[in-house]
């Protein structure tokens, strides 16, 4: 694997319209921390997270168990309020906003999607009244409108055919992907999954990626879909790893076109930089140099070497690091006064 380090916020510039730079962004998450405090022990659940989406981007995070990503997907839902660092999602700074920006930001900034089908669908509810509900209590929309909008959205997730059956009489991937209609039902301007093919077979989940990335690319809503699956980053264009409640690799893909007019689809992993120069190795570059406790660097003109430290190698300066002699009032020379 090639890795290319990304400088996100700080650091040296990035390139523009690298994702994670500075500047716009819908998503916008800059040193996040969560901290959780049980009988006394504190749980560090994210630890300086950063995290840029564009607007209209469709971004994956994925992480092991306990990594921190429902963590993150309730701070930006605004169900929990981090303990430091920044958020702001669509100009709303979840860090200070009050108890009425709050219930607006949930009930038309974004859009949920959740992995328990029983929680983003009403049982006792058709999919038509389902996806109604929504634009019933916003008002924003005239009556005569609302069945229009019902069936169009309907129609764009492919569930038209279960628009008169109740949850129970619908499959798991039909439940999702009715759930996606009631979560942009409202155009939301960000709509945040959170596994939201956990209870699915493998063919169903691609069904439901495929579908939020066709209402991505439809409606033009920022998504974050916040999974464990890998193979979510073969459905969107960016997929960002999380590992002990940070940002650490990003995989980005993009499709190339050669001179004979051939497609080839490039998958390129990157580092993501913090603003203080923070990095995490992949796992496997650590395992197989048995990268630990310290490592020798050096600046090149266009990259950073990374050595392992020679065995018994511990308080001795490195050959690479130029020895700099300390200079006190006894040992000054006349030349240096
Ligand atoms: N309310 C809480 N109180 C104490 N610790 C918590 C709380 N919520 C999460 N944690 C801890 O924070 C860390 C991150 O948890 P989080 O649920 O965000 O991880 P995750 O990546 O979503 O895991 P999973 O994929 O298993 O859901 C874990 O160590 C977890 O035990």
């Amino acid at each position: 694997m090639s890795t290319t380090i990304e400088l996100t916020d700080g650091g040296a510039p990035a390139a523009a319209g690298t994702p994670g730079t500075p500047g716009g962004g819908e998503i916008r998450c800059a040193d996040l921390v969560r901290i959780f405090a049980t009988d006394g022990v504190e749980v560090q659940a994210l630890q300086g997270l950063t995290l840029t989406v564009e607007p209209g981007e469709i971004v994956a995070v994925v992480g092991a168990s306990g990594s921190g990503k429902s963590t993150l997907l309730t701070i930006l839902s605004g169900l929990d309020t981090p303990t430091g660092g920044s958020a702001v999602v669509a100009g709303t700074d979840l860090l200070t906003m009050g108890h009425t920006e709050r219930v607006r930001y949930q009930r038309s900034t974004v859009g949920f999607v959740w992995q328990q089908t029983s929680r983003n669908l009403l049982p006792y509810l058709t999919a038509s009244e389902n996806v109604r509900l929504p634009l019933e209590l916003a008002g924003t929309l005239p009556r005569r409108e609302r069945a229009r909008r019902v069936e169009a959205l309907l129609e764009l997730l492919e569930v038209g055919h279960v628009a008169g059956r109740r949850p129970g009489e619908m499959s798991g991937g039909e439940q999702q992907r009715t759930a996606i209609a009631v979560a942009v039902a409202n155009n939301p301007r960000v709509l945040l999954a959170d596994e939201p093919t956990g209870e699915l077979d493998e063919a169903t989940s691609v069904e439901v990626l495929e579908a939020l990335r066709g209402v991505n690319r439809e409606t033009g809503v920022t998504t974050l879909i916040v999974t464990h699956d890998p193979t979510v980053s073969e459905h969107v264009a960016r997929t960002v790893q999380i590992r002990d409640g940070r940002t650490s690799t990003e995989t980005l893909r993009r499709t190339e076109v050669d001179e004979h007019g051939a497609e080839r689809h490039v998958a390129e992993e990157f580092a993501v930089v913090d603003r203080v120069g923070r990095l995490q190795l992949p796992q496997e570059f650590v395992h197989a140099l048995d990268l630990r406790d310290r490592v020798r660097l050096a600046l090149e003109p266009d990259h950073v070497g990374v050595w392992p430290a020679a065995p018994g190698q511990t308080a001795e300066p490195s050959p690479l690091v130029e020895p700099v002699e300390t200079r006190t009032a006894e040992n000054r020379t006349e030349e240096d006064r």
